[in-house]
């Protein structure tokens, strides 16, 4: 692979902006393409994976360059140099780059790689919690899986057509999918494309939803006619699902604290052809008290710490804390002691959560089942999706049904 100048101090940008200023990396790689409007495809790629590369690593590669934050520049020109190494790139003559100690480097990475936190790069604390939370074994195979890119995946919109209409629709326009047998409305991309600019997106026929999220609208076990509320509907990758599954009948409530996330779910849903769904906003307690009682199913998409989608949000190792867990565990637990009230005698309600630690999704559930909100509620299942035994996001579900 030959370097280009332009785009490696693209990639160095990207990662000041990220480490230093502690800027979102999606946020980044979405202003650092910006700079210029003739790089094609494959500088794009370039730019936006080696600097997740060096996100996701960055603890490891900190360790082998022995540099410290703030990074300078010639500091990140030393991350740099490492991934290059590593991947076996032949580094150019460029000043920046002088004198990099190939050797040493190879040696380091040797060396470190044989302790897990430095090998799969994650901070002392998460590591630790990792590991009493799963399990060493299971630490240690999630730990990895989850540094591995995650694959593109679709939804089929049922709404609009069928998964191997669909399928011929996007190879016609040169993008070409496997359908995951296990997944009904799931395609994988064969190859990493942007596929918002083709027609079949415009047209509504699909959805960009990992496999394991897919899993989350049917355990819900929802049928046309009822009435669903998606109480944590955010920008609605599942309440559009939500909406193909009862084939557009019945009444489909999304609900969020945020106004903004609940705008882009309506432009979503004009494309998808959804005609059964409405948004509140839940500005106070009376939005959630009107419903009390009445709805058929109601999916409760919690906040979470989001450990079990660290492949597509690398820089979460380094932006979560354990006071942010802690808070957001009492979010969770608030969540299903009032909107649990929404659901109405024998209808049925899924908690989940895009995370793999028990303390937010199995303890969740169990003090919610002992305490006097959940006394009128059964477990009936649940499940736990792992990166490393899947090869999708992290995610857990949980159905209750009301007595
Ligand atoms: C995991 S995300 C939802 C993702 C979404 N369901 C999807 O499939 O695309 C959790 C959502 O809960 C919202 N949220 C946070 N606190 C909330 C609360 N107290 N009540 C309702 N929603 C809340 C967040 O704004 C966020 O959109």
């Amino acid at each position: 692979m030959r370097l280009h100048r332009n785009l490696v101090f693209a990639v160095i940008d990207a990662l000041n902006l990220i480490f230093n200023e502690k800027e979102y990396a999606d946020k980044v790689i979405e202003k650092v393409l910006r700079y210029d409007k003739r790089w094609g495809s494959r500088d794009r790629g370039f730019i936006a994976e080696t600097t997740y590369d060096i996100v996701r690593w960055k603890r490891l590669y900190v360790e082998i360059a022995e540099v410290h934050e703030p990074f300078s520049r010639p500091h990140l020109f030393r991350l740099f140099a490492v991934w290059c190494v590593l991947r076996g790139i032949r580094l150019p003559d460029w000043k920046q780059l002088e004198n990099t100690p190939e050797r040493r480097i190879k040696g380091r990475f040797d060396e470190l790689s044989k302790i897990r936190k430095y090998r799969e790069s994650y901070p002392d604390w998460l590591d630790e919690l990792g590991e009493s939370a799963l399990g060493e074994e299971l630490w240690t195979k999630e730990s990895a899986a989850l540094n591995r890119q995650a694959e593109v995946i679709l939804r089929t919109n049922t709404l609009r057509t069928s998964k191997n209409t669909l399928q011929k629709a996007l190879s016609d326009e040169g993008i070409e999918t496997v359908s995951l047998p296990e997944y009904e409305d799931a395609l994988k991309l064969m190859e990493r494309k942007n596929v918002f600019t083709t027609e079949a997106f415009k047209d509504g026929l699909f959805e960009v939803q990992d496999a394991s999220s897919q899993l989350v609208a049917p355990f819900l076990d929802v049928a046309p006619g009822q009435r669903v509320v998606d109480a944590c509907a955010g920008a609605g990758g599942k309440t559009l699902h939500l909406a193909s599954l009862m084939q557009n009948k019945g009444q489909l409530i999304a609900m969020d604290i945020y106004e903004s996330k609940l705008k882009k779910l309506k432009i979503r849903a004009r494309r998808n052809g959804v005609h059964n769904m409405e948004t509140r906003v839940i500005e106070n307690s009376k939005v959630v008290k009107k419903l009390h009682g009445k709805a058929d199913r109601l999916l409760l998409d919690a906040p979470c710490s989001g450990l079990g989608v660290i492949r597509r949000n690398p820089d979460s190792k380094w932006k979560l804390e354990p006071e942010f867990l802690e808070r957001i565990k009492g979010v969770q637990q608030d969540i299903l002691q009032r909107y649990s009230k929404m659901v109405k005698p024998k209808g049925k309600m899924v908690y989940a959560t895009c995370s793999i630690l028990p303390e937010e999704n199995i303890e969740q559930v169990e003090t919610f089942l002992d305490s006097e909100a959940g006394k009128d509620f059964e477990f009936i299942k649940d499940q736990n999706l792992f990166a490393s035994e899947q090869g999708y996001d992290g995610f857990y579900m949980a159905l209750l049904q009301k007595k």
